[in-house]
């Protein structure tokens, strides 16, 4: 057994990410957010592309108005009308000025902005009420950003605001890592689909619905395989099928010690490495953690060869591995350059928290916020890892180490924040 921390490791070093050369796809940019940026973009562009107005107001050379003031204002013939998206004609000279507004283009000769409440009009005058400051209300060219530097950095993923910086420099198309491919297979002779009426002895494969959601949640793309009987001819067919397709293979059940448990039976008969059989955890013991033949010298899942997780099979058990391990190692291998590790805040537990103390504990729960301070509230009910009712809603894992019996109510403890909170 391995404890949590080296389970991560382990898996975070089989996980080589996605290739350059291979695995990318160009994509419109109203269809890249949420897509890991491939190749670093640069752009010919200044940003602002020429000095420009921050204000509605007047172009003025500092020189003239550096004096103004309500009592003495400067007093200036308006030359030119300069609204966004025209060129100016004029070059202003000492005693003019040009009505500009925001976002238009300041005409030669001009170097200041006098923000339009600070004025007084008269026909073709304006009178200058307050002095400014050098240059004030100009937005500069190049001063957000120069033609030719880094605009993005690779490894990225493409939210919102970098979308909106693709846009302003005109990258109509991107290059980005392909999503990761990662193949699901439930096991057990128990397992009917949703829609099938239950026999006695019988439930619904729901770890399948679960790690599709997970998986698309994740950026990646599901490959589902359905339900594979627990007969060991079946499920080497799948599993080798699966490890050719994909780039994760998920599967669940079957790896505990029962006599219907095959999985790493058969993995290891398709030749694979096996490098987890079980972690200090609770739930998620039984884990198993492979890499087939094609990997490389040093062990390494190259990118046409798959990282297998023979998750446990209870449903509690799916879903607290995905979080702590598989999350991990899919944004490793989809070529985002950092933040793949879980990410663990100190928060203080609404509730007393219990755990034999023999394994790293996982409670499930929600996050509050109370009075700008979070707090984390188990859900109520049974904690077994086959319950998976009381999972609903779930936005955080409360984590009680090896050795640690309890957390008292208002103790601090460390949870893992879901990004589905
Ligand atoms: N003698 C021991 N027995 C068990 C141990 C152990 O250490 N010694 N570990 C227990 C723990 S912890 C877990 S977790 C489970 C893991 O079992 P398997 O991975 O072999 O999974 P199965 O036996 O196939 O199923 C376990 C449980 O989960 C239900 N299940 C399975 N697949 C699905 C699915 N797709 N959707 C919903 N529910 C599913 C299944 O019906 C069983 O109830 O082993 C313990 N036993
Ligand atoms: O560790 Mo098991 O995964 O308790 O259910
Ligand atoms: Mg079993």
């Amino acid at each position: 057994m391995v404890s949590v921390s080296d389970a991560q490791a382990i898996i975070l070093d089989l996980v080589q990410p996605l290739d350059l050369q291979r695995d990318t796809e160009v994509v419109d940019l109203l269809a890249a957010d949420s897509r890991i940026l491939a190749v670093p973009v640069t752009s010919p562009l200044d940003f602002p592309h020429w000095d420009n107005s921050a204000m509605d107001g007047y172009a003025v050379r500092y020189e003239d108005v550096q004096h103004s003031s309500a009592e003495q204002p400067a007093v200036l013939e308006i030359v030119e009308d300069i609204p966004a998206g025209y060129q100016p004609k004029s070059r202003i000279q000492s005693g003019e000025a040009a009505r500009i507004f925001t976002g238009a283009v300041i005409p030669a000769g001009a170097d200041t902005v006098v923000m339009q409440e600070r004025t007084r009009r008269e026909e073709n005058r304006v009178f200058i009420l307050a002095a400014p400051q050098p240059q004030e209300f100009v937005r500069h060219k190049a001063s957000f950003y120069q033609a030719g530097t880094q605009l993005l950095p690779a490894g990225i993923k493409l939210n919102a605001s970098e979308i909106a910086v693709l846009a302003a420099a005109q990258c109509p198309q991107l290059n980005v890592y392909r999503r990761p491919r990662v193949a699901i297979f439930s096991t057990g002779d128990e397992l009917v689909t949703v829609d099938q009426p239950l026999q006695p002895g019988q439930i619904v494969d729901s770890n399948q619905y679960a790690l599709a959601a997970l998986v698309k949640e994740s950026g990646a793309e599901p490959i589902l395989l359905g339900i594979v009987k627990d007969d060991p001819v079946t499920l080497e067919r799948v599993i080798a099928h699966a490890v050719a397709i994909a780039d994760i293979v998920l599967s669940s059940g079957g790896v505990s010690v029962g006599d219907y448990d095959y999985v790493d039976k058969i993995i290891e008969s398709l030749r694979a490495k096996i490098h987890i059989r079980s972690v200090e955890m609770r739930p998620g013991k039984p884990l198993t953690v492979a890499t087939f033949p094609s990997t490389d010298a040093i062990n390494r899942v190259s990118p046409h060869s798959a990282l297998y997780f023979g998750l446990p099979g209870n449903p509690a058990a799916v879903l607290v591995t995905f979080w702590r391990f598989v999350l991990p190692a899919i944004k490793k291998l989809s070529g985002i350059t950092e933040g793949w590790e879980p990410v663990f805040l100190k928060v203080r537990s609404h509730d007393e928290l219990r755990s034999d103390g023999k394994r790293e504990t996982y409670l499930w729960g929600k996050l509050h916020l109370i009075n700008g301070v979070y707090e984390f509230h188990k859900a109520g009910g049974s904690h077994s890892s086959g319950n998976l009712i009381n999972l609903a809603q779930t936005n955080a894992l409360a984590v009680l180490p090896m050795g640690k019996t309890s957390i008292y109510p208002q103790e601090e403890v460390q949870v893992l924040q879901l990004s589905n909170g």
